[in-house]
C-alpha cells in the first residue's frame, strides 16, 4: 500500500512513484540489455517444461499451412488440366484434392489451437503460481517500495501478455513454412513473377526492424502507466473510505484520474504505431499483386504462364499479405512478452529481507524468548535498544513506554517479521535467523496492532486455509470473548465480512485476530496493543482467560499502553526510545 499524495500535472502521478521511476528496473523506455536478456532467459525457462506441447501445437500448424498453400496449387491444375482441357476426370481428381486439402486444414487448425491454447494456460498458470509463491514470501520491508496494484499487474496483465506470446509461437513455423514454400512455387511459375516477390522483401524486412523499436519503447511505457493506475485503484479502494471523513480521499482520486489519462495517452500512442505498421506492412505484397496482375497477364498472353498459374500466383500472394500482417502482430507480441517478462523477472529478483536459512532448525517445544543485546534501525535511524529481556514459559510479561518507544519493533523481531541489526532473539538458546521460518511462526504467534482480515467469512479469517474443527474455532473464539457476539449475529461464524472486514468493529477485529493467532497453539504469544479498542469489561475478562490459556507453560508478552493489562501482568518492562531516535513524547521534554 502506498502513500497517497496529490497528483500533479503531468509527469509520475506521485512521488512515490517518481522515486520508483527512478529504480532502473521500472524505468520507462526501451528495455536495457541486460534486462531484455534476463526476460528472454525467463520466457526460455518458462516454456522449457511445456516444449514437448509447443511442438506439437508447431508440427499441427505446419501441417494445417501446407495443406492450405497446396489449395491453389489444386486450383491451378483444376483450371490448367480440367477446364482448359475440357477434362472432366481430371477437374473431379483436383477438386477432390482441394477437399482433401480442406480436411487435412481442419485437422492441423483443430490441433494447433487446441495444443497452444493447453500451452498458454500452463505457461500462464506456473509463471503467476511462481510470481505469487515468490511475493507472499516477502516481508514487509522488501515489499516497502512496490505498490500492491502494480504487483498485481504484474501476476495478471504480464503474465497474460506471456500466454499470449506463447500462444502465438507456433505462428513463427507457419511463416516459415509459406516463405519456404511459396517462393519456389511462385519461381516454379515465372521467374518475372518471382522477381516481383523477391523485391518485396528489403521492404517488409525494414518495415519489420523499424517499427518494433518505436512499439517496444511504448509498450514499456505503457506496461509502467498500468501498473502506476494500478495502485492508484488500489490505494483509492483501500484506503478511500477511511480517508472521506477528513476528505483526504479526493487526491486519491485524482491521483487515479490522473493516473488513468496517463494509460489511456499512452495507449493512444501505442495504438498509433500498431496501426503504422499494421497497415503500412502488407502494403508493398499488394502492390506487389498488381505488378504480378500485369505482368502475369502479359506472360499470358504471350503463352508463358498458364491462366490457372496467374491465378495461383494470386492465391499465394494473398497468402504472402496476411502472413505478413500476422508476422507484425507476432513481433508486437514478442515486443509485449519481452516487457512482460522483464517486469516479472524484477518482481522475481525482490529478495527477502528476512531470508528463511537453507539448513534452518526447528524450534524447540518449549524455552526463553530472550532478547539480547538487541537494536534496530530504520531509514538510518536507531528506533530500539540495546534491549535485553527474557520472557520464560508460563510468564506474563507487558512491556509499556511512550508512543514511539518501539514496543512494536519489539515484538515484531520477536516472531522474526524483521530481524535485529545489531544483538539476537532467541528461542530456547536457538538464534531465531537460524531457525525455520515455518517453525518460527508454529511456536510463536504474533497479533499485530493494525490486523488485516481478508474477504471472507468469519471462519475463513479464524481458519486461513488450516484444518480447523468447527469446536476448535469456537474454542478459540472463547477465550478470546468473540464467541457470544458471533452468536449474536444472525449467520454467526459464517457471517460474510466484505472488503477488509468491514463488517466488524475496531474491539471485534482485535479478538477475532487473537482467536487466530490461539487457533496456532503457540508457545509463546506477542500481543501488540491487542486490547486498546476494548471496554474494561470485557478486557478483563480476556486478561483472565488468556491467563487460563497460558496454564504455567505458555508465554505471554503484551505491548500496552493499559493500566489493566499492566496489572494483570507478572512483569512489566518500560522502554525507552533510543537517544538518537526522538520520538513525540522524548521531544517533549
Ligand atoms: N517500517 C518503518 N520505517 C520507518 N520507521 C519506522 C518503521 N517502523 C517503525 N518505525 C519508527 O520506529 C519507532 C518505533 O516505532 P514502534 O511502532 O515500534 O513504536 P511503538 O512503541 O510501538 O509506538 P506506539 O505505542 O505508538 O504503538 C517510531 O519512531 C517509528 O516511526
Amino acid at each position: 500500500m502506498t502513500t497517497p499524495q496529490p497528483a500533479p500535472a503531468a509527469g509520475p502521478p506521485d512521488g512515490l512513484t517518481a522515486e520508483r521511476l527512478a529504480d532502473e528496473d521500472l524505468a520507462p523506455g526501451a528495455l536495457s540489455a541486460e534486462r531484455r536478456r534476463r526476460a528472454r532467459a525467463l520466457l526460455r525457462g518458462s516454456l522449457r517444461p511445456h516444449r514437448a506441447t509447443v511442438a506439437a501445437a508447431m508440427a499441427a500448424a505446419a501441417i494445417r499451412q501446407l495443406a492450405l498453400l497446396a489449395v491453389p496449387w489444386c486450383v491451378q491444375q483444376a483450371l490448367d488440366q480440367g477446364l482448359q482441357k475440357h477434362d472432366g476426370r481430371a477437374l473431379a481428381v483436383w477438386a477432390a484434392a482441394t477437399g482433401a486439402a480442406a480436411l487435412v486444414q481442419f485437422a492441423g487448425l483443430y490441433g494447433w489451437q487446441y495444443w497452444a491454447g493447453y500451452a498458454d494456460a500452463k505457461v500462464g498458470a506456473d509463471l503467476r503460481g511462481r510470481l505469487l509463491r515468490h511475493l507472499s514470501g516477502l516481508d514487509r520491508a522488501a515489499l516497502a517500495a512496490r505498490g500492491h496494484g502494480d504487483l498485481a499487474m504484474r501476476a495478471t496483465r504480464d503474465t497474460d501478455l506471456v500466454r499470449e506470446w506463447v500462444h502465438g509461437l507456433a505462428v513463427w513455423v507457419v511463416l516459415g513454412t509459406t516463405f519456404l514454400t511459396v517462393l519456389p512455387a511462385i519461381g516454379a511459375l515465372s521467374g518475372r513473377l518471382l522477381l516481383v516477390t523477391l523485391a518485396t522483401l528489403p521492404f517488409l524486412v525494414w518495415v519489420n526492424l523499424s517499427y518494433p523499436r518505436r512499439f517496444a519503447v511504448a509498450s514499456a511505457e505503457l506496461a509502467t502507466a498500468h501498473g502506476r493506475r494500478a495502485d492508484a485503484v488500489a490505494d483509492l479502494l483501500q484506503l478511500g473510505t477511511g480517508l472521506r471523513g477528513t476528505g483526504g480521499h479526493r487526491p486519491l482520486v485524482d491521483r487515479h484520474h490522473a493516473a488513468s489519462a496517463e494509460v489511456t495517452g499512452r495507449t493512444v500512442t501505442a495504438a498509433r504505431i500498431e496501426a503504422g505498421w499494421a497497415a503500412v506492412a502488407p502494403l508493398v505484397p499488394r502492390l506487389a499483386v498488381a505488378a504480378g496482375v500485369g505482368l502475369g497477364g502479359l506472360a499470358v498472353l504471350d503463352g508463358q504462364l498458364t491462366v490457372g498459374g496467374l491465378v495461383a500466383f494470386t492465391s499465394w500472394m494473398a497468402i504472402v499479405t496476411l502472413a505478413t500482417r500476422v508476422l507484425v502482430d507476432r513481433l508486437l507480441e514478442r515486443g509485449q512478452a519481452d516487457v512482460a517478462a522483464a517486469r516479472i523477472d524484477e518482481a522475481l529478483s525482490i529478495l527477502p529481507t528476512v531470508a528463511d536459512p537453507a539448513d534452518g532448525v526447528a524450534l524447540p517445544a518449549s524455552g526463553v524468548l530472550s532478547f539480547a543485546a538487541v537494536t534496530a534501525a530504520r531509514d538510518g535511524r536507531t528506533v530500539l535498544g540495546p534491549v535485553e529481556l527474557a520472557a520464560a514459559p508460563g510468564e506474563f510479561l507487558a512491556v509499556h513506554g511512550a508512543t514511539g518507544a518501539g514496543k512494536s519493533t519489539l515484538l515484531r523481531l520477536g516472531v522474526r517479521l524483521d530481524d535485529p541489526d545489531t544483538g539476537a532473539v532467541r528461542y530456547g538458546g536457538t538464534d531465531l535467523r537460524a531457525a525455520r521460518l515455518d517453525s518460527v511462526r508454529e511456536r510463536i504467534a504474533h497479533v499485530a496492532q493494525r490486523p488485516v482480515l481478508l474477504s471472507g467469512t468469519v471462519a475463513d479469517n479464524l481458519r486461513l486455509g488450516r484444518e480447523l474443527s468447527d469446536a476448535e474455532l469456537e474454542r478459540a473464539c472463547r477465550t478470546a470473548g468473540l464467541h457470544e457476539q458471533l452468536l449474536a449475529m444472525p449467520d454467526g461464524y459464517a457471517t460474510e465480512l466484505g472488503e477488509s472486514g468491514t463488517a466488524l468493529s475496531g474491539g471485534q477485529v482485535q479478538r477475532l485476530a487473537l482467536a487466530r493467532a490461539l487457533l496456532g497453539d503457540p508457545a509463546v504469544l506477542l500481543l501488540d496493543d491487542a486490547t486498546s479498542a476494548l471496554d474494561t469489561g470485557t478486557e478483563a475478562v480476556i486478561l483472565e482467560r488468556l491467563r487460563a490459556w497460558s496454564a504455567g507453560r505458555r508465554t505471554l508478552v503484551f505491548a500496552t499502553h493499559r493500566t489493566a493489562v499492566l496489572e494483570a501482568a507478572d512483569r512489566t518492562v518500560e522502554l525507552t526510545a533510543p537517544a538518537d531516535s526522538a520520538p513525540l513524547e522524548a521531544s517533549r521534554g
